[in-house]
């Protein structure tokens, strides 16, 4: 499918740039899909989407993969505006009926700080998975701060703020199909 893909564009009172084509970010999730099916293609796995950011990208990931088995979903929230709260808050908790005795995929947008991932990851171990991949489109490695489980990442990108592909600035730009970047020169 074709989309449009606007150049620079603004939300709220930030202007954001290009980053990610999205054809660079499908050619990409392919990739990935791949990669979990070969890892993964003797089982069935249960997907565990981390909303809402990664909504977008697990829908185009799961069926990049091929592979069947259940998906759910989990929600914190620990973002207002472009900073961590640093208070990572559960809205909607895992089902235990997806997680117990499986191998999870768990699927996220992005690893920036790592706080989300170091608060969540215990929860589900609680619950006894047999296994736990954990799949990020993005990865900041320079603005994290705690060091987290991660298995596969889509790309590893500089310490800036973007939104579109799910990702949002303050609850708008999710639904850009390509990837854009704060910029500095507004
Ligand atoms: O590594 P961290 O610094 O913790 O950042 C990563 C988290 O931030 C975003 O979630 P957010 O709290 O914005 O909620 P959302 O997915 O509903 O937008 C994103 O979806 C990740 O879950
Ligand atoms: N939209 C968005 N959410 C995030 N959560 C953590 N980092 C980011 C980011 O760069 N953009």
């Amino acid at each position: 499918m074709a989309y449009a893909n606007p150049a620079r564009i603004k939300l709220h009172e930030h202007q954001f740039v290009p980053f990610l084509t999205p054809t660079e970010i499908q050619l990409r999730v392919v990739e990935l899909g791949q990669e979990l099916a070969l890892s993964h293609g003797s089982g069935k796995p249960s997907f565990l989407v981390m909303l809402k950011g990664a909504f977008i990208f697990a829908a185009d990931l799961i069926r990049a993969s091929g592979l069947g088995g259940e998906i759910g979903f989990v929600r914190t929230q620990s973002y207002k505006g472009t900073e961590t709260s640093g208070e990572v808050r559960m809205h909607i908790a895992p089902e235990p009926e997806l997680v117990t005795d499986q191998d999870v995929i768990l699927i996220e947008d992005i690893i920036d700080s790592g706080n989300t991932m170091q608060a969540f990851l215990p929860i589900l171990a609680a619950l006894k998975p047999r296994s736990v991949t954990v799949v990020t489109l993005l990865h900041k490695p320079e603005a994290q701060q705690v060091d987290v489980q991660l298995d596969l990442a889509g790309f590893v990108i500089p310490p800036k703020f973007v939104v579109g592909y799910g990702l949002d600035y303050d609850g708008l730009g999710r639904q850009l199909p390509g990837i854009y970047q704060l910029a500095e020169d507004y």
